[in-house]
């Protein structure tokens, strides 16, 4: 028996109402009446109509006359109804970026990997990316993803690829692009000039500083710019989703602020390299050495990316922050900071996941009944908080086995992105 959509479809040649599948969908019928014609060959009644909204129809009725069947569809829903989350961040094809964040243990990992999973099941190429020099990515999808290199996760629908930044990895490749002149360091070039003094000098720019000892966070910056790195790739332009699961808040704190701060470092390592390179010109016939003339391309194109991160962590069109949080007093409280932080660095956050929430029950034990009631304060604190009460709240169950693995994750993600 063919069903109202199917209908709809064979009917769609009807020259005075051409209809698309997607207008039936629960997103179109928004507080609007369509009425849609058929051939008078065309039988409607209602063992053929199946409607894929109910509670967003008021009334169906079908009119006859001598030339036309007409179905009158009212739809009443209002939009907050009818639209899901899911379906506004699922919608398009244009790329859009989704970093997962909160205090740590609070299941960023988890729920970064059930969005990446339901992303590649509604039929997106997604890449799940983990900035957190601690990663957990693998143990999430019970998959060796070490390595810093994107590996194909089994399971999905649509190609689903996670790839663990490896910090090391990236720390070198930071310092191979600071370095200048046939592959030594700047002050160890200098030193074996005999300008070790000149060095010295300048230390006001904390050039050894910068090279030797990177300054916490660094390590996430050059993930993301890296992850930027792989995006200019063609090979990487398939993925229409990308998810970030981020460090923990302080982490991710700085490294949202890093790029203006990588930014004005390499501005002073070119400024310095200004500098010297009268002098280093005048004494490489000397020693014989060449000078690279990629090495400030290098630090330009590094600090390009910066610029790059920068942009993308504020583009409201293709970026969102959500928030990771769990129902206590501290996540709570850690969780209305970042928001603020957020704000205040101009990143778009709109959803904020309550993770953990322990599931209905009619017989709670005493144990039980004392972390419900806890955990209700918390929900409570949520709602009043001037940074957190206009995120849209998104709820995810206590599950009673770890969630790890691709079907467990997809059980876990038709439960939280709905
Ligand atoms: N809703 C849930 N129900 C049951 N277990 C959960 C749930 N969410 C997360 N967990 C479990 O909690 C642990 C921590 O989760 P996860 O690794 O996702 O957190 P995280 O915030 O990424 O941690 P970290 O900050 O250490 O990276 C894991 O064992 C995970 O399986």
């Amino acid at each position: 028996m063919a069903t109202l959509s199917s209908s709809l479809l064979s009917s769609s040649s009807s020259s005075s109402s051409p209809l698309r599948k997607s207008q039936f969908s629960s997103k179109a019928l928004v507080s609007r009446i369509d009425y849609i014609s058929f051939s008078p060959r065309t039988t409607l009644s209602s063992s053929t109509i199946s409607v894929v909204s109910p509670p967003a129809i008021l009334s169906l009725s079908v009119k006859h006359n001598r030339h036309r069947n007409s179905l009158q569809v009212k739809s009443v829903a209002s939009p907050a109804e009818t639209v899901s989350e899911f379906d506004e961040m699922v919608s398009g094809t244009k790329r859009k970026y989704y970093m997962l964040g909160g205090k740590g243990g609070v299941g960023k990992t988890s729920c970064a990997a059930s969005l990446a999973v339901r992303f590649a099941n509604n039929g997106h190429p997604t890449l799940v990316v983990s900035t957190d020099p601690a990663h957990s990515l693998s143990d999430s999808f019970a998959q060796d993803l070490t390595g810093g290199m994107l590996v194909p996760v089994e399971g999905p629908e649509a190609p689903l690829f996670a790839l663990e930044i490896n910090p090391e990895k990236a720390r070198e490749e930071f310092r191979s692009a600071s370095q200048m002149n046939g592959g030594t360091g700047v002050k160890d070039f200098m030193d074996g000039m005999g300008l070790g003094m000149l060095v010295e000098q300048l230390g006001e720019l904390k050039l050894g500083e910068l090279l030797d000892t990177p300054p916490p966070g660094l390590d996430e910056a050059i993930a993301i710019s890296k992850v930027i790195q792989f995006l200019e790739s063609p090979e990487y332009n398939m993925f229409t989703r990308i998810v970030f699961d981020t460090a923990p808040t302080g982490h991710t704190l700085r490294l949202l602020s890093l790029p203006d701060f990588l930014d004005a470092s390499i501005g002073k390592i070119l400024k310095l390299r200004q500098k010297i390179s009268s002098a280093t010109s005048a004494i490489k016939s000397v020693f014989g050495k060449e000078e690279k003339p990629d090495a400030a391309d290098k630090l330009e194109r590094l600090r390009e990316r910066m610029v790059k991160v920068r942009e993308l962590f504020r583009d409201t069109e293709s970026t969102e922050f959500v928030i990771v949080t769990i129902p206590t007093v501290m996540a709570v409280s850690e969780s209305s900071r970042l928001s603020a932080s957020l704000k205040k660095e101009s990143v778009p956050v709109k959803r904020l996941i309550v993770n953990q929430l322990l599931p209905p029950s009619s017989s709670d034990c005493k144990f039980c009944s004392i972390k419900r009631k806890d955990q209700m304060r918390a929900l409570d604190m949520i709602r009043e908080d001037s940074e957190l009460s206009s995120l849209t709240l998104m709820e995810a169950p206590l599950v009673d086995m770890e969630i790890r693995g691709v079907p467990a994750l997809r059980f876990l993600g038709d439960i939280i992105w709905k």
